[in-house]
């Protein structure tokens, strides 16, 4: 264990033994490399076989550099300074698509992140409203309306969840001064959850401020949603000039900035990337917090003391010189029990973000993370200021922008009295769409647009200069958004990330190459397994059919059960399943988890062809830049079969048609190939190929019944 001034770094037990188990196992994976090579050409089928178990090796081998140094984190925000001496903090909230992202959901967001616990003369929020719609500008003002009750109101009785639309449901947990304790129980808090309905009120009712606080909040609501229902205010604007409001008027709340970049057609907008590019530009200028947290608009703040927590490292004396970001996990409330479409993508958050966090830190995922301004803008850490130098090319034309940057560096500055409209007009020049034009935005300066993934390359690029990260993984989930809950949207995540993550395997900045030359390997290991998982799909593919068509026509593509070689692929799979179903228990999860897991990393694996024909497509221009923005907006009937664990495959009938059709393929071969067995009775050369069937049948039979009910359905 490590203790540094305000916080604790523990290597997770057992190391030896971890690091024994990968060294075992890669032992088995080099004597099934030996079997296969040596046998290569015994048929093609063979051949096919050796080509999948050699990239899910590779696989498996980067995969591993995940696991061989886990750490936990602590921190010890009682020891940090007084609150005065805090440094500023600008919260980017980004939104686009009022459809997609209710403006009530998202504002419950703003408001969480205005109830932050720090000073508020320190905070800044900046709303990025990217579709520019009437409501979103309409609804921030409402929000800060509420907010002016709420975060006295929060402050006075400690509140934990300070997203008012789950203090006000079943969902807000561990409230101490509000909260009966059966509320915690999960099904009544689904029950709630579905059908909207309010805490009994009795046994609530604690304060006399509850109810008129609860009453302002509806009203809010009511507001934003008769604002809505004229369609028009919807309505995204594609073509338009920036707008930059300052919504709030008092000195005892933090600061609130709507801010709506320019947009126009004939320029790209570059995405989320460019969104929060502008707003490093704007609030620069006026708040210019030397630390900003980033949010999607679905991940309120739950836990009001996570931006205390994450300055433990900032201002660490140790740490505090090279942590770029720290990053907090990405976690969900609308999750089910079974959660079928690993919506929780828990082995990203439980193990292998710990993993990168024991090498040099983990990666940057786009929300829930609080970085630090210079690092996003002065290169790297030993060498902070250069770019300064040629500041045009470096930050744009802006002399205001510049002087923001001096300040941060800490260098002396011109000292002006600059009056609002005139902050005001300089930022709505920064945010224009052609401000970034010759300029070093997006390559060394900000946010990187190497790929549309703009988290994990930034982050990645961060690390490429010589940047840490740290990884805080908290009791209370200190960020709650909302994951997918069908089929498609379950499907349409991965393949948009694996195919920009693709992208950038095949970019100049590729881990192979650029990272390999940068990183210490371990952890470039790791980025190499980040940007190739759409190999699974190949893997997978070649796995779902060739041994099914050749238990079919009879042809062995394993060793006989009673060779000696047969126990080399006995053990891989024992030791997998083994070694996974320990890790899910030891992460908290159930055997259903374990099983659940399973499947749907198959089903999403093989989805991801299509993030290789979206790659190819975009290597050869043949695809325009779009983005996939995932729903946020929650549907009764769609919860509730996602509860019930029943599979929803509206509308991704064209992205499981690879599923369906290699079900197809086992089902057929299945029953065919028993029937040539029993006939021919070559048990022994077949058992592999029959158990990996019955396997993949076992794992599947709930998407068969999810098929036969779509089809009943339609029928
Ligand atoms: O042109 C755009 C497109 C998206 N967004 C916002 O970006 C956020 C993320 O978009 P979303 O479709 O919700 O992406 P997810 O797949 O849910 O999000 C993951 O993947 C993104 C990259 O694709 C990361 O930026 C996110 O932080 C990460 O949570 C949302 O708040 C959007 O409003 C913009 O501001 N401008
Ligand atoms: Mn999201």
């Amino acid at each position: 264990m490590a203790t540094f001034t305000f916080h604790k770094e523990t290597v997770q037990p057992l190391l030896p033994l971890r690091r024994a188990y990968i060294i075992f196992h890669f032992t088995c994976v080099l004597f099934l490399f030996y079997y296969r090579i040596s046998n290569l050409f015994i048929s093609y089928p063979w051949f096919l076989m050796t080509i999948a178990e050699i990239i899910l090796s590779f696989l498996w081998f980067f995969n591993q550099a995940f696991r061989w140094r886990l750490v936990n984190r602590s921190v010890m925000t009682e020891k940090l300074p007084p609150e005065e001496k805090l440094p500023g903090l600008d919260i980017f909230v980004c939104t686009i698509d009022p459809e997609k992202e209710p403006t009530v959901d998202v504002m419950n967001t703003v408001i969480s992140a205005i109830a932050m616990d720090y000073p508020s003369n320190k905070l800044s929020i900046y709303l990025s409203d990217d579709g520019g719609s009437p409501i979103t500008l309409f609804g921030i003002k409402e929000a800060f309306e509420f907010a002016k009750v709420w975060v006295p109101f929060c402050k006075k009785y400690d509140v934990k969840s300070r997203c008012p639309k789950f203090f006000f449901t079943a969902l807000g947990e561990n409230e101490r001064l509000h909260r009966p304790r059966e509320f915690e129980e999960v099904r009544d808090q689904i029950k709630k959850r579905l059908n909207r309905v309010d805490p009994n009120s009795s046994q609530v009712e604690n304060s006399k401020e509850h109810m008129p606080t609860k009453a302002k909040y509806e009203k809010m609501q009511k507001n934003i949603e008769k604002f809505g229902s004229n369609l028009k205010n919807l309505c995204m604007v594609t073509d338009r000039p920036s707008r930059i409001e300052i919504i709030n008027d008092q000195k005892e709340m933090p600061l609130v900035v709507y801010v709506s970049r320019e947009k126009r057609p004939s320029v790209p907008h570059r995405f989320k990337g460019g969104a929060l590019n502008t707003l490093l530009r704007v609030s620069g200028l006026i708040s210019n917090g030397p630390y900003v947290l980033v949010v999607d608009c679905d991940m309120n703040c739950n836990d009001a003391s996570s931006a205390k927590q994450s300055m433990c490292f900032f201002l660490d004396p140790e740490t505090s010189k090279d942590v770029a970001f720290v990053q907090f996990p990405q976690m969900f409330h609308n999750l089910s029990k079974k959660d079928i479409y690993d919506s929780q993508t828990r082995t990203a958050f439980t193990t292998k973000w710990k993993g990168m966090d024991g090498l040099r830190g983990p990666g940057l995922t786009g929300s829930g993370n609080y970085i630090s301004r210079s690092a996003l803008l002065f290169g790297s850490p030993n060498q902070k200021g250069d770019y300064l130098l040629d500041a045009l090319y470096n930050f744009g034309k802006s002399n205001m922008y510049v002087e923001s940057l001096k300040a941060l560096r800490g260098q002396q500055t011109k000292k002006q009295n600059i009056s609002r409209d005139v902050i005001l007009q300089e930022a709505c020049e920064v945010a224009s769409c052609s401000y970034e034009r010759n300029t070093n935005w997006g390559n060394e300066v900000g946010f990187s647009y190497a790929i549309k993934l703009e988290s994990t390359v930034t982050g990645y690029l961060l690390h490429c200069r010589g940047w840490r990260s740290t990884y805080l993984y908290p009791k209370r989930p200190c960020f709650l958004g909302c994951a997918p809950t069908d089929m498609k949207e379950g499907l349409i995540q991965p393949i948009k990330w694996s195919s920009e993550l693709l992208l950038l395997a095949i970019s100049k900045y590729s881990p192979f190459t650029y990272g390999l030359s940068r990183l210490p390997t371990i952890h470039c290991l790791t980025f190499c397994y980040l940007v190739s998982t759409t190999q699974f799909a190949t893997a997978y593919i070649l796995y779902g059919f060739v041994p099914q068509i050749c238990f079919l026509k009879g042809i062995p593509v394993y060793p006989k059960v009673t060779d000696p070689w047969f126990i080399v692929f006995t053990v891989l799979y024992l030791s997998s399943q083994i070694h996974h179903y320990i890790e899910v228990i030891s992460t908290g999860g159930s055997s259903m988890i374990w099983w659940n897991e399973q499947r749907s990393g198959i089903v999403k694996s093989i989805g991801c062809v299509f993030a290789i024909i979206e790659t190819a497509k975009k290597k050869f221009g043949l695809n325009k830049a779009k983005f996939t923005l995932s729903d946020k907006a929650i549907d009764k009937d769609k919860l509730k079969k996602y509860e019930q664990g029943k599979f929803n495959f509206d509308g991704a009938a064209l992205l499981m048609a690879p599923v369906i059709v290699l079900l197809t393929i086992n089902i057929v071969c299945f029953f065919g190939g028993l029937w040539r067995l029993l006939n021919v009775r070559d048990f022994d050369e077949m058992f592999g190929q029959l158990f990996l069937i019955i396997y993949i049948l076992a794992l599947s039979h709930p998407i068969v019944e999810g098929i036969i009910s779509m089809k009943r359905k339609s029928g």
